[in-house]
């Protein structure tokens, strides 16, 4: 199935370009703005038909730490290659699966090894997987990624909480959200400000210090670079001239589709290796050394990321608000009206969403966000 997942897209793009605006009877081209809603609902389809467990909570592995979905119990294993319309992973230390199951009793969703630019996959191409998550009912997030730490105090095997980003594809325009806006995967202008959960980043901080690993626990600004090559010495001279303290190649456009649909987000990066930049030193970055680091980690990470679940899906830190910037009137979402009988069969997962009846806009969003109902392509 995956060999045809570039090709959709293509027809995907194919079928934007074909857009005409009818007032002028002139044909417009459309960037991609990537698989259209009705894509991204037969793949979490797919994947709904294959598990009873409903998660709200996802974890992205990074290179090397598929590790972390090893201890997920009583779990389905999806491969990407059998999703429709899902491309292959093809970076080692990504091994390309979804895991769906329970860590320590908590429903969560797994994707082992994650798409990257570098890959020759376009940045919605590379997010789309939250889209599919979202659809599945996830409300929080956990991303993790190696990264290389560029603030001169860091070492190797530390983990950064990242609490902001530069975001240097998107200043530049490219970004997963450009082309074709569809409001149900949330509104076009969206705030960043309070991207990275302050609440999660203290709670996980109270966790290193439970843990008794809070002097190699930091917080930071991480950047996504392009790679697959590792950078220069004047290009992580200049990152550092501009306040950034780790430096990956990923995670970024996960974080912002995350948030356009209001999805909580907690993110970390296991520094992988120190970034060189000194022209007279030795060091040269290389992938070994990056799947060595996260390997010597993987049982303080797992701890880590087990104990951070478990403190995201107790209810008092799973409320989600939804993100400001609904465009009033232009949401497509069939509204419903739950009883409770319905609330507690969602809840079970036996149904997947109930009758559409009349509720109002407001109601409807928020329901959508604590993922008591189903987006509807209706
Ligand atoms: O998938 P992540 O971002 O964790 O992987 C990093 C970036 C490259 O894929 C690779 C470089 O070693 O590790
Ligand atoms: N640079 C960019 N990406 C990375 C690095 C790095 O040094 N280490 C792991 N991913």
């Amino acid at each position: 199935m995956s060999n045809h997942a570039l090709e959709n897209g293509v027809a995907n793009i194919k079928k934007e370009e074909e857009l005409s605006d009818m007032r002028h009877g002139e044909k417009f081209s459309f960037l991609s703005s990537g698989y259209s809603f009705e894509i991204i609902e037969q793949m979490s389809n797919y994947i709904r038909e294959k598990s009873q467990l409903r998660p709200r909570i996802a974890v992205i592995c990074g290179s090397g730490l598929g590790s972390l979905a090893d201890i997920i119990l009583d779990s389905t294993v999806i491969s990407y290659e059998e999703i429709p319309h899902f491309p292959p992973s093809t970076v080692p230390g990504h091994a390309g699966e979804l895991v769906i199951g329970l860590l320590d009793g908590i429903p969560v969703i797994a994707m082992k090894g994650r798409l990257h630019l570098y890959e020759g996959y376009p940045l919605w191409l590379c997010s789309m997987p939250v889209r599919v998550m979202k659809l599945l009912g996830v409300r929080q997030i956990v991303i993790t990624c190696a990264a290389g730490g560029l603030n001169p105090s860091y070492k190797t095997g530390d983990i950064m909480i990242i609490k902001d980003h530069v975001n240097l594809q998107g200043l530049i325009g490219n970004s997963p959200l450009v082309g074709k806006h569809d409001e149900r995967f949330g509104p076009r202008f969206f705030p960043m400000n309070k991207t990275y959960d302050s609440h999660y980043r203290e709670i996980a901080k109270r966790i290193a210090t439970d843990m008794g690993i809070s002097d190699s626990v930091r917080e930071g600004v991480h950047v996504m670079v392009g790679g697959p090559n590792y950078e220069t010495i004047a290009e992580l001279q200049f990152l550092r001239l501009m306040g950034i303290d780790s430096v990956g190649m990923s995670t970024v456009h996960e974080v912002l589709v995350a948030r356009q649909c209001s999805m909580r987000v907690f993110a970390f990066c296991l520094i992988t290796n120190e970034c060189v930049t000194e022209y007279d030193c030795n060091l040269e970055a290389n992938h070994e050394e990056v799947l060595q680091t996260a390997e010597q980690r993987q049982e303080t990470l797992k701890l880590f990321v087990t104990k951070i679940v478990a403190e995201m899906a107790k209810p008092e830190n799973s409320i989600v608000q939804p993100i400001p910037g609904r465009t009033p009137g232009r949401t497509n979402i069939v509204k419903h009206q739950i009883n409770a009988g319905e609330l507690r069969a969602l809840r079970k997962g036996r149904i997947a969403s109930t009758k559409p009846t009349v509720a109002t806009e407001q109601e409807v969003n928020n329901m959508l966000d604590l993922g008591i109902i189903e987006p509807s392509s209706g």
